[in-house]
């Protein structure tokens, strides 16, 4: 029999075996090397109307122009830094403790206490933030429902943002289940309960014509990154309207951790135009606008004032779509991908996951990235997910030297009526109309499978169980090595488990799916290691590399190239143990090598507009020394600044 070897290996065995690959915690970060240039002259203010200007948290500064501080010493065990520049902050006395942005809890020392007037108002005896993490994870360690662990960390997040990105990063493989997928879902679906604090802000359709005042409501200046999300489609759960706010705050938590964005540079957004969930109409506790979603130009217009209202604040700022339903998203992303920096994340960054999973897969087979233009792909699903996988890959194709009719002859999309052909081209969207095959429409997925052999199936119907053993095991009668991908998130829809595909195809498939699943001991006594293809792999770096180097637009390229990162960053060792993506834990160091790649690909084609050709050089030190890393800073009086 097959069970689920989770408790014993999720974390022990999970370590990265290569030598090749430095995992990313607390020592790798802590001495980051300087920065070529001089650090910009900072200006930070905190309190009422707090503003952080050009901080300097995480990115290095060269030693020369660090003040000593002797308060950090030992602070943190591999995390020593000689100097540390203060933040100067506007605000002072118990302000700072309730702000999470600075606040350390009992970690402030006394002169701090002392010099920002709080002191008295923490207990007496002072903690480090390694003590604080120890504290923080038993209490998570102890609860055992992932919900609750949810709110636990949630709480540290509005109370001590240093300390929850610590926890973050160090334990990324144990945190990422709690604060993103599949958790994220069931925080999701009782956001307007769980409601504790306001994250993130807010636009509805009642706010016509106020957006470009309203951003200025929001009290950071120097915001790089956006999330935002109209809950039309959360995961695969449907229509949430405002409860999707939990989405894009676990992007931007993964966007601070992984990615390395300081967090008041990240900015969660719902756009609440209504919603068409008939229990959410009705539901007393239900915090967003009771009344069906806005639709036709009603609807565009709010989209459109909120872009413009957001990119006239903060002209540089990187806006991900994300979790717009499929109707939508890709209209909107054909709108603004030329006039803004923007992309799709349920389109362009899981198309990019899924083909570096799928070029890994490839050379677990022993096979060239050019032989994906030999494979016979089944997508299941035709929503953003599916069109936009099927996108990338066709890309990949035409880069690797295939016709675009070769290409497309690779390619069979279903949806619940089945193969998607030319007999339904009126009502097929463009990207759909694309990849429709001459004949055969309607056929089944098991009638595809029998009739076409496919050598890969990939998931995106949002329907759990959709992949029957019938289905799977006919897939392994006609492939050797099937590709077998559930993306469907959270858990619920994956459309099956890792230890349903490794059972039915003898444990010859190749496994990968949206939420993570547990390593499965097979009857030869092997263990069977899945990985998670999702997103979460390729946004952060796609963000970091776009906003470093001031690029004006997300091009293909960039995604391609981002795959290819993330396809090489896979080591022989992964490989051998079946796995096709890196382990969670090294996250931080692959969103550095997308990030490269991504910066590579503008200087070279002149999208860059803060860094050139001679930026060339060092460039993975250079982002690595802008990455954000949460250590404690000394903080000063705004009054004090010299720096
Ligand atoms: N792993 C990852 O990184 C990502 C996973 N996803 C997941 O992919 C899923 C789909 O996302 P979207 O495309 O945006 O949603 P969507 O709702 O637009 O697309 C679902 C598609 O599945 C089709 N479908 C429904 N029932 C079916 C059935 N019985 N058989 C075949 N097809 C069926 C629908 O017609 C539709 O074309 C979601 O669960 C989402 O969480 C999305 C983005 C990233
Ligand atoms: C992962 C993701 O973006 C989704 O499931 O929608
Ligand atoms: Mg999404």
């Amino acid at each position: 029999m097959l069970r689920s070897a989770a408790p014993m290996l999720r974390r022990g065995m999970a370590r990265r075996t290569s030598g090749r690959v430095k995992v990313i915690g607390a020592a790798s970060t802590a001495v980051a090397p300087s920065s070529p240039s001089l650090p910009p002259r900072r200006t930070m203010t905190s309190g009422g109307g707090d503003r952080l200007r050009g901080s300097s948290w995480g990115e290095s500064i060269p030693d020369e122009h660090r003040e000593p501080d002797e308060e950090t010493e030992g602070e943190w065990e591999g995390c020593y830094r000689k100097f540390l520049t203060p933040i100067s902050v506007g605000s002072r006395g118990v302000e700072i403790l309730y702000n999470p942005l600075f606040n350390k809890g009992a970690a402030f020392k006394g002169g701090e206490r002392d010099r920002l007037r709080f002191r008295g108002l923490l207990p007496p005896r002072r903690m480090n933030i390694k003590i604080q993490k120890e504290r923080a994870l038993l209490e998570i360690r102890a609860e055992p429902d992932m919900i609750r662990k949810h709110i636990i960390l949630e709480d540290i997040h509005d109370r001590n943002e240093t300390l929850y990105h610590r926890i973050l990063i160090d334990h990324m493989e144990e945190m990422a289940p709690i604060i993103y997928t599949p958790t994220v879902g069931q925080a999701c679906s009782e956001f307007s309960v769980l409601y504790r604090r306001p994250r993130g802000m807010y636009f509805s359709a009642e706010d016509r014509g106020h957006m470009a005042a309203m951003v200025y409501n929001w009290p950071q200046n120097d915001v790089r990154v956006i999330v935002v999300t109209d809950g039309s489609r959360i995961l695969g759960l449907g229509d949430l309207g405002i409860n999707g706010m939990g989405i894009p705050i676990g992007k931007l938590s993964l966007y601070c951790a992984a990615g390395g964005i300081a967090p008041h540079r990240v900015l969660p957004v719902v756009l609440d135009v209504g919603t068409d969930n008939p229990a959410l109409l009705k539901d007393k506790f239900y915090l967003g606008l009771q009344r069906p979603r806005l639709q036709g130009s009603a609807y565009y217009q709010v989209i459109d004032e909120f872009i413009n209202a957001a990119a006239h604040r903060w002209p540089n700022v990187l806006i991900q779509f994300e979790d717009f339903s499929s109707d939508k998203a890709q209209t909107i992303l054909n709108k603004y991908r030329n006039e803004v920096l923007c992309f799709n994340d349920d389109i362009q960054g899981t198309g990019a996951t899924s083909l570096a999973g799928i070029l890994g897969a490839l050379r677990a087979r022993g096979e060239s990235p050019r032989s994906l233009g030999d494979q016979r792909i089944l997508i299941v699903g035709a929503g953003s997910a599916g069109m936009g996988v099927a996108q990338v890959l066709y890309q990949a194709m035409i880069e690797h030297g295939r016709s675009p009719e070769e290409a497309k002859d690779c390619f069979f999309v279903a949806d619940e009526r089945g193969l998607l052909a030319s007999d339904r081209l009126g009502r097929l969207s463009p990207e759909q109309a694309m990849f429709a095959r001459d004949g055969d429409g309607g056929l089944s997925l098991r009638e595809i499978v029998n009739k076409y052999k496919p050598t890969m199936i990939l998931g995106m119907s949002a329907v759990g169980g959709l992949f029957t053993e019938d289905l799977i095991r006919d897939m392994a009668k006609h492939c050797d090595r099937p590709i077998i991908f559930p993306l469907s998130n959270p858990t619920s829809k994956a459309e099956c488990t890792a230890e349903q595909a490794v059972k039915w195809t003898d444990g010859r498939c190749i496994f990968a799916s949206g939420s993570p699943f547990d390593p499965v001991e097979m009857e030869n006594g092997k263990t069977f290691y899945p990985t998670q293809c999702n997103n979460m792999f390729i946004f952060p770096g796609i963000g970091v590399g776009v906003t470093l180097c001031g690029a004006k637009t997300v091009t293909d390229r960039m995604l391609y190239v981002a795959a290819e990162a993330l396809a090489n960053y896979l080591s022989e060792e992964e490989l051998a143990l079946g796995k096709v993506f890196p382990n969670l834990s090294t996250i931080r160091d692959v969103s550095k090598k997308v990030a490269v790649a991504v910066i590579e690909e503008a200087i070279r084609t002149g999208q860059s507009s803060k860094l050139s050709e001679k930026d060339l050089r060092d460039l993975d030190a250079f982002v690595q020394s802008k990455m954000y890393d949460p250590i404690y800073v000394p903080l000063i009086e705004k009054r004090t600044i010299t720096i």
